[in-house]
């Protein structure tokens, strides 16, 4: 399976309109892609709190609408990272959410997922948005190795080894991780993407946001990483495509050879 990694730079003087119709001609570009990742909030700027109500949309907008084309176009899986939905009024009586989309090449949205553990501690994500309260595991298919199952999550929720653990228990044998991870961090986000490989000897397919926006220096580092933990590829710090071939069935191998989860006790 042929994989590409958008990590996009952006800073605030690019407009999210502006920055679509650039997403579009990158994606555009990369035909012979069996499944294409694009990070966290892009669209709004994942850490632009202010301008999140202004470019929040529904599953059916815009963006959305433009990302149904290009996988449908392009005839592969399309992971859109995530927008700012307005959605549901939520618990908290909010109608934002952290919503990352996976789109097939039937054209037709596959999965949504709400974020769950929302960043920000009292600012940002849990002040503006609400919480999502499922884990979302996705059926796909490659053409070598067949279905598969993804286990969807967002950024943050790296730091929160239950959820993979839940998605390993559904039957997930690939990790998608959009991000909008910060520079500060980023040998955290690092560490974290090879533990959750290690520990639930999963693939981990992980997007990173570059450039800076809102104050604030993105971390880059996007990554594949193999199941049993090995680096198979990692971006920079810049904008970067990062194209990678994965044998799916090198996950089942990696169990095999090493079957540490069979030590469980539950
Ligand atoms: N967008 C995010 O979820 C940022 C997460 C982060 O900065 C961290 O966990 O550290």
């Amino acid at each position: 399976m042929r994989v590409a990694l958008v990590q996009l730079a952006y800073d605030d003087a690019e407009s999210p309109p502006d920055r679509l119709e650039r997403v579009t001609s990158l994606v555009s570009g990369l035909a012979g892609h069996d499944l294409i990742v694009l990070p966290e909030l892009w669209y709004a700027g994942g850490f632009s709190y202010r301008q999140w109500p202004e470019y929040a949309q529904g599953l059916d907008g815009p963006v959305a609408q433009r990302l149904c084309e290009l996988a449908e176009s392009l005839g592969c899986i399309l992971h859109g990272g995530s927008i700012v939905e307005r959605g549901p009024l939520g618990p908290e009586g909010k109608d934002l959410w952290n919503t990352s989309l996976v789109f097939g090449p039937d054209g037709q949205q596959w999965a949504a997922y709400r974020k769950i553990h929302r960043f920000g501690f009292a600012t940002g994500e849990p002040e503006l948005m609400e919480a999502g309260d499922a884990m979302v595991t996705v059926e796909l298919f490659d053409q070598d190795a067949g279905d598969f199952v993804a286990g969807l999550s967002t950024c943050y929720d790296l730091r929160f080894p239950e959820l993979y653990r839940a998605q390993l228990d559904a039957g997930a044998t690939v990790f998608l991780i959009p991000a909008a991870w910060p520079a500060a961090r980023v040998e955290a986000w690092r560490t974290l993407l090879r533990a959750r490989a290690i520990e639930d000897q999963c693939l981990v397919i992980a997007c990173n946001t570059a450039g800076t926006h809102a104050r604030t220096p993105m971390g880059g580092h996007s990554a594949v990483i193999a199941a049993g933990g090995e680096v198979l590829a990692e971006a920079g710090t810049q904008e970067q495509v990062l194209s990678v071939e994965v044998d799916l069935d090198e996950i089942a191998k990696a169990r095999e050879s090493f079957p540490v989860l069979q030590d469980r006790r539950l």
